[in-house]
């Protein structure tokens, strides 16, 4: 497990690798410590230099996870978030603080920020950030006691009031709306944060989205269908094809369309055409700038550039990760929706069950793990879901395309299959509130990408979707 806290009084950076309760620290050692970044300078881990002193069985909780690897040779431990690339490190002025519990296990760590830090810089850790209950006192350790999912929410989802008493139906307003874009502007990241959980897959690698999927947002005066599409891209194969398609489709049926880009790259040809394409349907189209939080590189920003795309009815600047902006996009969606009444029961947050979203988050954790073009050949199926009273028995098979990409899902002595069936199971556990057992099996079946057959037989199938 990997969390983290942040104190802006005390301005320190609380790393965790277990559930700690207070006083569970015992002990501590200290060591040099670095920031790992990314390229843009956004904190995605830490670096300890520790030395002979520590031994491997004491970094057993630092270790046992998707996030931290040590250097045997220089005594490097490096924790980094899943799913991130650091290729610089800022060195701390002071030594980091490790708690020791009472076996001698490091639990976790205190890392004291540099002067004037900026507490931006941590974005990319949002997703592990937990509320710090109380100020650590010395030799104390880090006092958490889990996420508050309210407070979280309350944080990044818009205010939506509770919608059990609904307008007069004459005045209600209800349609669809259609988040279209290139891969990887943040599209699903945005349904997500509308929502305030997780209804769709998010990762940093393109074409996640592989079929439409809706999150349907009820509030007393308004529902919100949102249609979450697969990135509109040149298609090099069968499965390509039919997503581009379906995203496509989506357009001449929506109420309003969400046209997405990414505020800190300069437009491409593809948002170049899907801007026309956007600008052929009837909707409303709004021009959503995602990712404000990413400082623009040299000062330049492509405001005027995305604008000049097309006609639009307004642009907002937002950030899909941390909630900005998105209180006034929802008020704009809902105004521009025609008056109808509620299309889906106040409570339904999604069309996908719960084992598809199973399957999918099987394969999100494959596209966080695995590099390359393997996780683009995955396709993942539920075998068996047995619901018991305490605890859901499920078994999938991921299927790949070559022998070669089944060894790397496995990995050595079977590790990858592993870490990716733990993450994955920790998720599912989350989303259905019982203790899960998941079994996780790879099959190849060549080429199912160009093959019709095998595409319908793992559910991209067009016909499902007329
Ligand atoms: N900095 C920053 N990153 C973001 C923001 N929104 C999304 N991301 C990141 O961008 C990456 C892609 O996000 P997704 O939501 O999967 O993008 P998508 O448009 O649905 O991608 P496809 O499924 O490929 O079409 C992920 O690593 C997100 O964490 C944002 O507002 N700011």
């Amino acid at each position: 497990m990997l969390q983290f806290s942040h104190d802006p009084e005390v301005n320190t950076l609380y790393a965790y690798f277990t559930e700690l309760e207070a006083g569970q620290a015992v002990e501590s050692l200290e060591y040099p410590a670095h920031l790992l970044l990314d390229a843009e300078d956004l904190v995605v881990g830490l670096r300890l230099d520790l030395d002979d002193e520590v031994t491997l069985a004491q970094l057993e909780l630092a270790l046992d996870g998707e996030f931290g690897r040590l250097d045997m040779e220089t005594g490097f431990l490096r924790i980094l978030i899943p799913g991130a690339e650091s290729n610089q490190h800022e060195r701390l002025e002071q030594t980091a603080i490790l708690d020791l519990d009472a076996d001698e296990q490091i639990l976790g760590v205190e890392l004291a920020l540099p002067e004037g830090f900026d507490p931006q810089r941590l974005a990319r850790l949002a997703a592990l950030m937990v509320a710090l209950d109380e100020v650590p006192q010395a030799g104390e350790g880090p006092v958490v006691f889990g996420v508050d999912e309210e407070e979280e929410e309350e944080e990044t989802a818009p205010d939506v009031p509770d919608a059990a008493e609904h307008a007069p139906l004459a005045t209600f307003r209800s349609g669809f709306v259609a988040l279209v874009g290139k891969p990887n502007v943040g599209k699903s990241t945005l349904l997500n944060t509308l929502l305030g959980q997780k209804v769709t897959i998010v990762s940093p690698r393109a074409q996640t989205t592989r079929v439409p999927v809706r999150g349907i947002l009820s509030r007393p005066d308004a529902q919100v269908v949102f249609i979450d599409t697969p990135g509109i891209h040149q298609p090099s194969h069968k499965l390509g094809k039919f997503m581009v398609e379906l995203a496509e489709r989506t357009l001449p049926n929506a109420d309003v369309i969400c046209f997405m880009v990414d505020i800190s790259q300069p437009p491409s040809q593809l948002d170049r055409s899907i801007a026309e394409q956007v600008q052929r349907a009837r909707a409303h189209k709004l021009l959503l700038l995602n990712k404000v939080d990413i400082p623009p590189r040299r000062g330049t920003t492509y405001l005027e550039e995305y604008r000049s795309l097309g006609t639009w009815d307004m642009e907002m600047a937002i950030s899909a990760q941390r909630g900005q902006g998105l209180s006034s996009l929802l008020d704009e969606i809902v105004a521009r929706l025609p008056n109808g009444q509620p299309l889906y029961p106040n409570e339904q947050v999604t069309d996908q069950s719960e084992q598809q979203l199973a399957a999918e988050l099987v394969r999100e954790k494959v596209l966080y793990f695995i590099q390359q073009e393997v996780p683009h050949a995955v396709a993942v199926e539920v075998d068996e879901w047995e619901t018991k009273e305490q605890a859901i028995y499920i078994r999938m098979t991921i299927n790949v395309e070559k022998e070669s990409q089944k060894g790397i899902l496995i990995g050595a002595g079977g590790a990858m299959l592993k870490r990716i069936g733990s993450a994955a199971r920790r998720d599912i556990e989350r989303m259905v509130d019982k203790k899960v057992f998941l079994e996780l099996w790879v099959k190849v079946r060549e080429n199912w990408r160009d093959d019709l057959g095998a595409m319908g037989w793992l559910g991209y199938r067009m016909k499902d979707w007329r």
